[in-house]
């Protein structure tokens, strides 16, 4: 049975990357469905699963990536209670570094307003940025990948997260 629900959007093609190696260490297609936000055409598509993974990179200046963005309202209307959500982002710590992985942040905030249990949490050791929205208790509330500066690191930090994940999911 697949448990857990992967939604994810992307506009040049980054954060997809990332999701499938995602689905593909967690256990593939059985264990991980993966659908792009934009694909979501009921707001229960979301509740199937008891785990969710919501992925994101940040665009124009701290927003939401434009599949995000369209969706986001609906949020409002979803009951997240007793669910896991983890929580991904791709960005640029150099050329964004007030803006660092702020999707990730802006999308946790509302999910877990919205009832979600936060889970997947990292360091922020390794990484050099002035300010992000992504940073709660002094940790990422989530991964954050950075492909445009540190692609070099992307394979160990998704790994890691995957041993995480499968642990805080108990999968
Ligand atoms: C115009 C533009 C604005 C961006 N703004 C941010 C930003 O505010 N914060 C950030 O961390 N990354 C920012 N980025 C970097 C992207 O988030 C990064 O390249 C990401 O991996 C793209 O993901 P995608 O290929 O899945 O769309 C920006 C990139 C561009 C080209």
């Amino acid at each position: 049975m697949t448990q857990v629900g992967l939604f994810f959007g992307t506009t040049t093609g980054k954060t997809a990357n990332i999701a499938e190696m995602i689905q593909d260490g967690l256990g593939g297609a059985d264990v991980v469905s993966v659908a792009e936000i934009h694909e979501v055409e009921e707001n229960s598509e979301l509740l199937a699963y008891d785990c969710l993974i919501i992925g994101c990179p940040t665009w124009d200046i701290g927003e939401l990536q434009s599949d995000w963005d369209t969706f986001f309202p609906n949020l409002d209307s979803i009951d997240f209670s007793g669910k896991k959500v983890a929580y991904f982002g791709t960005g640029d710590q150099i050329g964004y570094a007030d803006n660092f992985m702020d999707a990730m942040g802006i999308l946790e905030a509302k999910i877990s307003e919205k009832g979600g249990a936060t889970v997947g949490q990292t360091s922020t050791e390794g990484y050099e940025y002035e300010s992000s929205k992504a940073v709660k208790d002094g940790q990422f509330c989530g991964l954050a990948i950075d492909e445009d500066n540190q692609d070099d690191f992307t394979d160990e930090r998704v790994s890691a997260w995957i041993t995480q994940l499968k642990s805080e999911f108990g999968l």
